[in-house]
């Protein structure tokens, strides 16, 4: 086999059929950096001119075809200015080298072929998949659009109304699924993959199989005025669900372009808009984000000195309540054998309980077999002793008793413990490497995303965020709307307000945090009394119908015009007086004066080296809060 290496990105090797296999290699996700672009050009430049190849497969090393562009180049600042001139990727390199190859190309797609590597292979002559590959356009959670020809080849190969849907909601498709859509030609199993394709490469070749450019495809493509309902409707849904972001609006405009005016039209439309959103704030933020996430487990002086996590197989829970049950079932649902501790027959039988009904919902949602529900539920074990627990792995919610300090470690989930997807690992001075090496490890394994932080009041989230509450209440006693407070902040993008967050989580809770941090952090809280004034009044929140707002059966909220007299008698017993400035704010100071105490608060936790790096308190305020990415 002549097997000339390109640069270390791709590969390209001339078998004796005459198919020229080119192979992407970029672990671990095979992502399209420059370099590799720039290698692929090259090696389809050289296969196109060398006599001994007939056709051409692409494929990915190590059973990933490709992850799509390198994110990482987004803001980088390696690349020549040519590769990043608008159109020279798309046009040049994807439609004008290889779609328009002279030898027939198979796509041979095995695990993921995402964003610009699906791109790529829908500028390919054909496609095979195995059937579990994930093939999706993802950009717009990274707050770009496809820019590798993706808004065009897309419907033209599976229809409008589903490109749009796998566009805008950034949803893929396994391999059976791209197969019955027409996004692949066939499918079939990894052993046979590369066989299959160059034999497929050679049909088309010899016209026993169909060579097809999807670029100028019309076949799935609906009449103009049935389209332009298809993408008004697609127009109304993106700017309901996402009033904030304008990039799903450029998709779809992109889309029209290229029904209204030709794909190449659309080509260069899509071209020149990727790269203005690739230097946008959303999508700086949101390629932050993707990193920040991945980067949480990276911990200097942890993960980075050789340690490799222990193998836990049982874990025990002392106490079956909300939180202890959700434990218990992020748990089992990662195949960990859980023995939950209760104190009482009845408390241990209302734990399994919730367990089981958690477990029964992820079959309701289809998200669990039902025959793995009993598999599942064998995996729980009740106990009312400490006896039965001599043999396990890990205990959670035990500490101050353990004499051996260097194994204590936080695992702080947030309520709805198998659903919310951050984990807080709180260490102390004390605790061992070892022992966080092996939480980080079940945090994967359990789905969350974990972040090391140090032994603080309210840790990392709750410690951010406690100045979300106090400052709302200290706006409110010198004048601004409590309601015009939480609208603004809403309309910024976090999921509720602080009022109708204190409701939410109901009074009680609310004062007692706030007693700690009052506690805590004196110089810095704002003691209002207009909540213990509510508690008075029987009011605790949405559970008792009344708070701040006011609740229906449905827990639907309404403002609650009886809310000044206690906010008047608040002012009064903290003796201050209405400042005319904060009557009537703007939205813009509503926000800085809400949040900017929260982000100081960040700062604080990282001074103090409770944070190990900012990215981290990002992802905790995102997953943990709701803030906006
Ligand atoms: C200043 C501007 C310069 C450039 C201007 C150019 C003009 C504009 C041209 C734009 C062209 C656009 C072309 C294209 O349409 C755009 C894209 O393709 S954007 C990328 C689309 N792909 C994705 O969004 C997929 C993202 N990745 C994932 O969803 C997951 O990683 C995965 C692939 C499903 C794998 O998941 P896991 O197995 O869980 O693994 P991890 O998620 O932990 O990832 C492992 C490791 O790989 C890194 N990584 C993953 N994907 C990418 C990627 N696309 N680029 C770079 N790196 C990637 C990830 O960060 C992890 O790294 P580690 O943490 O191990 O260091």
């Amino acid at each position: 086999m002549d097997r000339r290496r390109v640069k270390e990105s791709t590969v390209m090797e001339v078998g004796p059929d005459g198919v020229a296999i080119i192979t992407i290699i970029n672990p671990p996700v095979n992502s399209l950096s420059f370099d590799v672009l720039h290698s692929l050009k090259e090696s389809f430049d050289q296969a196109s001119q060398r006599d001994d190849v007939k056709a051409i497969v692409v494929t990915g090393a190590k059973g990933k075809f490709s992850g799509g562009f390198d994110i990482s180049a987004f803001g980088g600042h390696q690349e020549t200015k040519e590769l990043q001139k608008p159109g020279f990727l798309s046009v040049e390199i994807i439609t004008d080298t290889i779609e328009a190859s002279r030898k027939p190309t198979v796509a041979a797609i095995d695990g993921l072929a995402l964003g610009g590597g699906l791109e790529l292979a829908m500028a390919c002559s054909a496609r095979l998949s195995t059937s579990n590959a994930q093939l999706g356009l993802p950009e717009l959670q990274l707050g770009i659009i496809p820019g590798f020809g993706g808004t065009q080849r897309l419907p033209r190969l599976v229809g409008l109304s589903k490109a749009l849907e796998m566009m805008l909601n950034s949803k893929p498709v396994k391999g059976r699924e791209a197969f019955s859509l027409g996004l692949v030609d066939g499918v079939v199993s990894p052993d046979e993959l590369l066989n299959t394709a160059r034999q497929w490469t050679l049909d088309i070749l010899n016209h026993r199989r169909p060579w097809v450019v999807s670029l100028y495809r019309n076949d799935k493509i609906e009449p103009l005025g049935e389209a332009r309902e298809i993408l008004k409707f697609a127009r109304s849904r993106a700017q309901k669900e996402a009033p904030n972001l304008k990039h799903p609006l450029v998709c779809i405009d992109v889309i029209e372009e290229g029904i209204v005016s030709g794909p190449r039209a659309g080509l260069w439309k899509e071209a020149e808009a990727s790269e203005e959103l690739s230097h946008s704030d959303t999508s700086k933020s949101l390629i932050h984000i993707f990193f920040a996430k991945r980067g949480t487990s990276k911990v200097p002086g942890v993960t980075d000195i050789g340690l490799v996590p222990r193998h836990v197989k049982k874990v025990a829970i002392i106490g079956g309540g909300l939180m202890g049950s959700g434990i218990a079932t992020a748990l089992i649902l990662s195949n960990y054998s859980v023995i939950l501790k209760e104190v009482n027959e009845q408390l241990l039988d209302a734990g399994v309980k919730r367990i089981k009904s958690n477990l029964q919902n992820r079959v309701n949602e289809g998200e669990i077999a039902e025959e793995n529900f009993e598999k599942a539920v064998s995996l729980l074990k009740g106990s009312l002793d400490y006896e039965s627990l001599k043999d396990v792995d890990m205990v959670i919610e035990i500490g101050e008793r353990t004499k051996s300090h260097d194994r204590i470690v936080g695992a702080h989930f947030f309520s709805l413990a198998h659903v919310t997807p951050l984990l807080e690992i709180v260490r102390t001075k004390q605790t061992s490497p070892q022992v966080i090496v092996d939480l980080l490890d079940i945090s994967k394994k359990i789905k969350k995303t974990p972040v090391v932080i140090g032994n603080c009041t309210g840790f990392a989230v709750n410690r951010m965020f406690f100045p979300y509450t106090q400052a709302g209440l200290l706006l409110v006693e010198r004048g601004a709307d409590v309601y015009q407070i939480d609208e603004a902040i809403t309309k910024f993008g976090m999921p509720m307000g602080p009022f109708r967050l204190a409701d939410l989580v109901g009074f009680g809770v609310a004062v007692a945090t706030g007693t700690q941090f009052i506690r805590n952090f004196p110089e810095r809280t704002y003691k209002s009394m207009l909540i213990p004034l509510l508690q008075e009044d029987k009011r605790t929140g949405e559970a008792t119908h009344k708070g701040f707002y006011l609740y229906d059966d449905k827990r639907k909220a309404s403002v609650d015009p009886e809310l000044k007299n206690f906010i008047e008698k608040a002012r009064s017993i903290s003796g201050v007086s209405i400042d005319p400035k904060l009557v009537k704010l703007q939205e813009t100071d509503i926000i800085e004066m809400i949040l900017f105490p929260v982000v100081n608060e960040a700062c604080r936790i990282l001074d103090e080296g409770i944070a190990v790096k900012a990215d981290d308190l990002d992802i905790s305020a995102v997953m943990g809060m709701g803030f906006p990415p």
